[in-house]
């Protein structure tokens, strides 16, 4: 049996400010196999940086066990070092250097040979596309350059595991599409475990396999999004009226017989209907609310998103608490 690639029981870290204790991180157990590629979801202050810096070992964790790449990360730090990768917020390559000599100086630092290091350079800079940038200076990369570059940094070793904290935090969304295309890509050329931060739900639901959500510390949960999905947020269709009076009047109206069993509920001018298998029953309430001679404004059926999931878990919406991370 091969081992887990991040295996936690119990991981705690107070932070103590001003007298009064702060619980960043409440006793998670997290386990991570090899090849995963997993995303760590939850509001600003959730924990997520925390977790990741007891992971890779910058931070020493007050209570619990972490074993990361084979190593644990309170007695065998170089172990775990030597095996990860860790692209923090806002940090990595310098500004006054050209990206490549940046590429070759970090690989020099783990001991590489000069040969070596170029070569592993030439390599990334290839995979990452960076080839017209990377004899630039740092400082005149785009965004998304600078990013990829900073990733590029972190591979230098050829790490078995990769952490990415908020990887697409600052850029547009054309440069994240593209950021997120190089992170699949690394997993399926080389089989880099990632494990990845980030506010964003649709980055999540998009590139993760695996979501743990985070909230106060703690594990809320820990699944595929299609099952989170499946198992902690329903269908929606939402019906929107002329008035809020014929709005009303529907909420009570036998037509909705069709969708007996459904979550419903008026608010204003529409009526809000959770349930399962919306696609399908769609269509027969329409036919029946036509037959009733009702006439709607608007119709709607969504799908749920990871922030149902989220609002169903806490009762609080991700994206409100996030909306500033997220311009
Ligand atoms: N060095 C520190 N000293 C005191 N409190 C800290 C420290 N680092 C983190 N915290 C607190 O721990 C909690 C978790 O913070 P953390 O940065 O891990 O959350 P996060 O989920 O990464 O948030 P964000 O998405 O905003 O980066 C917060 O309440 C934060 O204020």
């Amino acid at each position: 049996m091969t081992e887990p690639m991040i295996h936690t029981n119990g991981l705690t870290r107070h932070f103590v400010v001003k007298n009064e204790t702060v619980t960043a991180v409440a006793g998670l157990d997290l386990h991570v196999e090899p090849g995963e590629l997993v995303a760590l979801l939850g509001p600003n202050g959730a924990g997520k940086s925390t977790t990741l810096r007891m992971l890779t070992t910058l931070l020493a964790p007050t209570s619990g066990t972490a074993r990361v790449a084979g190593y644990d990360v309170v007695t065998h730090q170089r172990g775990v070092r030597s095996r990860i990768g860790y692209i923090g917020q806002g940090n990595g390559a310098g500004h006054s250097q050209h990206g490549r000599d940046e590429l070759v100086g970090q690989g020099r630092a783990y001991g590489m040979t000069k040969a070596t290091a170029k070569a592993r350079a030439d390599e990334l800079i290839e995979s990452l596309d960076l080839a017209a940038v990377a004899d630039r200076m740092v400082s005149s990369l785009s965004g998304g350059q600078r990013r990829r570059l900073d990733i590029a940094m972190g591979l230098i070793h050829s790490p078995a595991l990769l952490f990415l904290d908020e990887p697409s935090t600052g850029l547009d969304p054309q440069n994240r599409a593209n950021l997120q295309d190089h992170i699949r890509r690394l997993r399926a050329e080389h089989g880099t475990t990632i494990v990845l931060t980030t506010h964003y739900l649709d980055e999540a639901d998009q590139l993760a396999e695996r979501v743990i959500v985070i909230d106060h510390g703690k594990l809320i949960a820990d699944d595929t999004p299609a099952r989170l999905k499946a198992e902690h947020a329903r269908d929606r269709i939402t019906l929107t009226f002329d008035t809020a009076g014929q709005a009303a009047e529907i909420v009570r109206h036998p037509a909705l017989g069709i969708v007996a069993g459904a979550d419903i509920r008026q608010a204003g001018t529409t009526v809000v209907i959770d349930l399962d298998g919306a696609a399908r029953l769609a269509q027969k309430l329409l036919r029946a609310l036509d037959d009733a001679l009702i006439e709607l404004a608007r119709v709607e059926v969504t799908q749920p998103t990871l922030d149902d999931v989220f609002l169903n878990l806490t009762g609080r919406s991700l994206r409100d608490e996030t909306q500033g991370a997220s311009k």
